[in-house]
Order: structure tokens, then sequence, then C-alpha cells
């Protein structure tokens, strides 16, 4: 295609939440099979501390989705005060419970709490978040085990526009435990040529537009600017901020400037792109963990 062509088009846009419904369906139909087979359904635990409104809100929806498809969820909802021992108390009756396959521990937790504590008493094998040492091990030395929840949405939003990632320059923009490191050992494993950079890297933009994969996961609003994207490159914006407007209301923007990028092949919106994955990978790792521990 010419450069001329190119700037006509229009971006795909990927969209995020009719392929988390489609992985839903699977889900739904592999818990339907399991309940078949040994009479008892995927058991989820969710634990979350403390009153931040966004956590609320997203543990809300991981319970509402758990219904739709047939996990059976308990929710544990804890003060802000809550003492970590006290955490690490209720990890260890879960980790022992026979009727949970998965547990997952909301963050961000509050300051007082050693997150890598709390995390890292999660026995492996119902680490549906992927975020144990175990699970982080597994994933780099590329040995299986559960992934993090967002990183596998994104690959999977990756797969719905591109057959193959060998050899493709992907550059990762952030360098988060549970989001930017893993997307770049999920990426390696797919024989991508992968760059991580973060924030204070020098020469962004230049390293940016070789790029043919950009995955934004900084959490700058609007930091990725068109001028940074090379023609007809997968743009995946797994940023989620919440802004305020000139009106006084408030709206979520993405890492990237999504209307500037519109001579990419394909982009995800926010919200709609990454965000409703991130569910989605949350009840498929439920079903794994199940199918692993029956
Ligand atoms: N234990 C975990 N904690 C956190 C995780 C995680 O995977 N495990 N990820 C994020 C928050 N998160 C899930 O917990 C999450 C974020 C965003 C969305 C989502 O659907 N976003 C929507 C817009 C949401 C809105 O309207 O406010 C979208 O992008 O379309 C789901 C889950 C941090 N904590």
């Amino acid at each position: 295609m010419t450069l001329a062509e190119w700037r006509t088009k229009t971006a795909e846009r990927i969209d995020g939440r009719a392929i988390a419904r489609a992985l839903d369906a699977r889900t739904a139909a592999e818990i339907a099979a399991i309940v078949r087979r040994d009479g008892i359904a995927p058991g989820l635990a969710v634990v979350l501390v403390g009153e931040d409104p966004a956590s609320q809100v997203y543990v809300g929806r991981k319970i509402d989705a758990c219904r739709r498809v047939g996990i059976v969820s308990s929710e544990h909802r804890l003060p802000a005060d809550t003492a970590q021992d006290a955490l690490l108390t209720l990890i260890a009756r879960l980790n022992a419970d026979p009727r949970i396959h998965g547990i997952l521990v909301q963050v961000p937790l509050p300051a007082h709490i050693d997150a890598g504590a709390v995390l890292g008493a999660i026995d492996p094998a119902k680490d549906v978040d992927g975020f144990h040492p175990v699970n982080v091990g597994r994933l780099s030395t590329g040995t299986g085990g559960l992934v993090p929840c967002t990183p596998l949405g994104v690959m999977l939003l990756l797969d719905s526009v591109l057959d193959d990632l060998t050899g493709l320059d992907a550059v990762v923009i952030g360098k988060s435990n549970i989001v930017g490191k893993p997307i770049a050992m999920l990426l390696l494993e797919r024989e991508a040529t992968v760059t991580v950079t973060h924030i204070e890297t020098r020469g962004l933009a230049d390293i940016v537009r070789k790029a043919d994969l950009v995955i934004a996961a900084a959490g700058a609003p609007r930091l990725v600017r068109g001028f940074w994207i090379k023609q007809g490159a997968v743009v995946i914006d797994v940023g989620i901020t919440r802004v305020l407007q000139d009106d006084g209301r408030t709206k979520l923007v993405g890492d990237v400037a999504f209307d500037e990028v519109q001579h990419a092949r394909a982009v995800t919106p926010v919200p709609g792109g990454v965000g409703p994955m991130t569910i989605a990978c949350l009840l498929a790792n439920t079903v794994k963990a199940a199918n692993q521990n029956k």
C-alpha cells in the first residue's frame, strides 16, 4: 500500500468488548462441561481491602461476570485498616478450601500492607492473577503457569488482527510487574523482537516510531502522539486514566491520542479495548485453574 493510500485509511478499531464477549461464551461452555463432569462449578474468591472507588467498581464487575458465566464467587470486602496478618490468615483459609479454585486480591492494596507478601502467600495453583513469583518465573521461562489477565488480554487482541508476530518489532511502554514486564515475556514467546521502555526512556518517540507493535502501558494520558506511530503499526492502549474535563465532568483517557493514530493498521479504544479483556481473561484463568486442580 502506498503512503497516499495509507493517509486516506482509517485504522481498524479493535473491539475489546466483542472479543471479550466471545471469550466469555467459550468460558461459559467450558464451565458447563466441568459441571457435567465433576458436579461442581469453579469457585473464585475475590478479596478487596479498603474503599478505593475504582477497585470497588472493578470488583463489582468481576463478581457480575462470574455470575454470567457460571463461576461461583465469594466476596471478601475488608476495611482499609485491616492488619496484614488478618489478610494472610484469610488467604491461608482460601488456599485450603477445595471449593475455591481461584483467588484474587485486588490491587492496589493500602500502603501499610506489603503487597509482595500478600500476593506471594496465594497458592500458585490458585493464583488466577498470575502475580505469584512462581507464575512470574514460569512465564519468564516459558514453562506454563497462570498468566496475568491484562497481558493475556493484550495478546488475544493482537491475535484478532495478526496471524503471526514472528520477527515483528514490538515496543512496550511501561515496566510494571503486572502489565509491562509480562507483556514483554509473552511477546518474546511469540518470537517478536521486544524493546521495553518507560516514561524515563530517552528518545521514546524515536524508538516507538520504528515499531510494528506498540503496547502503551505507562498510565500517562495521551502520551503517545500520532507522529510517534509508524504507518500500518498495531497499537494496543492499556492505559486507563480518569481525567477532569473543562465542563467539570470526568472521562476515561488512554495513553494513546486515539484520534491521531488513524494511519495505524489497528488500534484499541479506551474504554472498550483492553479493559474488558482483563475480566474475560480472569474468568478463563479461573477455569484453567479449576481444570488443573480437580
Ligand atoms: N488483582 C488485580 N488488580 C488489578 C488488576 C488485575 O488484573 N488484578 N487490573 C487493574 C484493574 N482491573 C481489574 O482488576 C480492571 C481495569 C479496567 C477494566 C475495564 O473494564 N475498563 C473499562 C472501563 C472501566 C470504567 O468504565 O471505569 C474499559 O477499559 O473499557 C477492568 C478491570 C488494576 N488492579
